[in-house]
């Protein structure tokens, strides 16, 4: 059976005054997925994420969240999302358990026992005062805030880059936890690609507004190759091989299946961090 996509982007472009941000992108996630998106500094990612929330509007293309569209979602839909920004978030002048108190009030599915093993987990009080947490802390408490309800869809922007290595660690497992159990869908955006290949069921890489890669993980390790060549003339490939990247001696190709590769010197797996690198030469 077919199973129906959680969020759906076809063909996305934007422009911010005069530069072309995101250029006809498509991207898809069924419940199950945990998609990590990878990109450099300004390769579009966040402007992903707002236009699926509809906080940013596309200036073509279409947008399907949990199959209504962002800029009508219905209360159900909103309850059923979870969403955690880049940029810091409000709650000055509350506790911990204040500002919980208040965003649990408009999740009616909210799991109190979750929302309280997480506390406990990420070391928070809820007596601290929300503007004496650290940077990290506050992103403890906003993505509590954000999962403690079980949404269907989760997307998270950079989510973990200040927690340290053993809260991330945790964190990391139970949102893979969540997507498999829940049937929900997570996109989430990373510079760290060790936390990528350890939870993401997917990875999707973005350069310069444009989608280069979306696959699975294990098909990645499968069929990416890094290949040094004699030369750094691209020989004849078999047609079923795709290149990703080549510069000087450097072959980087998807679609590896044992094939014999002409003039390759050395032919090996390749890494996320690896292909990251490669195809920002
Ligand atoms: N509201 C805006 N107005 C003008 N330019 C914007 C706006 N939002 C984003 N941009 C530009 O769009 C480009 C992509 O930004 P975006 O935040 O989507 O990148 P990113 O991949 O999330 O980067 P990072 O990894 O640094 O968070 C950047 O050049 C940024 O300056």
């Amino acid at each position: 059976m077919e199973q129906k996509a959680l969020l759906e982007l076809r063909n996305i472009t934007k422009q911010f005054d005069g530069q072309t941000v995101l250029k006809g992108l498509s991207l898809t996630l069924y419940p199950g997925m945990v998609v990590g998106l990878l990109g450099t500094n300004g390769a579009g990612k966040s402007t992903l994420m707002r236009i699926a929330l509809g906080i940013v509007t596309a200036d073509s293309g279409d947008v399907r969240i949990l199959d209504e569209s962002p800029d009508r979602l219905s209360a159900k839909a909103k309850a059923a999302i979870g969403y955690v920004a880049q940029q810091p978030f409000g709650y000055e002048g509350f506790t911990v358990a204040q500002a919980l108190n208040l965003h649990r009030s408009f999740y009616p599915e909210w799991d109190l026992a979750l929302e309280q093993e997480w506390l406990q987990r990420f070391g928070l009080d809820g007596k601290t005062a929300v503007q004496k947490l650290s940077i990290g802390q506050r992103q403890s408490l906003a993505l509590i805030m954000s999962m403690a309800y079980r949404p269907k869809l989760l997307l998270l922007d950079e989510p973990v880059a200040s927690l340290d290595p053993l809260a991330r660690r945790h964190f990391m497992a139970d949102l893979f936890e969540l997507a498999l159990e829940s049937g929900s869908a997570v996109l989430f955006s990373s510079h760290i690609t060790s936390d990528l290949e350890r939870v993401a069921s997917h990875v999707a890489l973005v350069k310069e507004g444009e989608l280069l890669l979306m696959r699975e993980i294990d098909e990645l390790r499968e069929h990416l190759r890094l290949i040094t060549l004699a030369t750094d003339e691209l020989p004849a490939l078999p047609p079923s091989i795709q290149v990703l990247g080549h510069h000087g001696r450097t072959l980087v190709i998807d679609g590896y299946q044992g094939q014999p590769i002409a003039q390759a010197q050395s032919c090996l797996p390749i890494n996320l961090e690896q292909l990251f690198m490669e195809l920002h030469p």
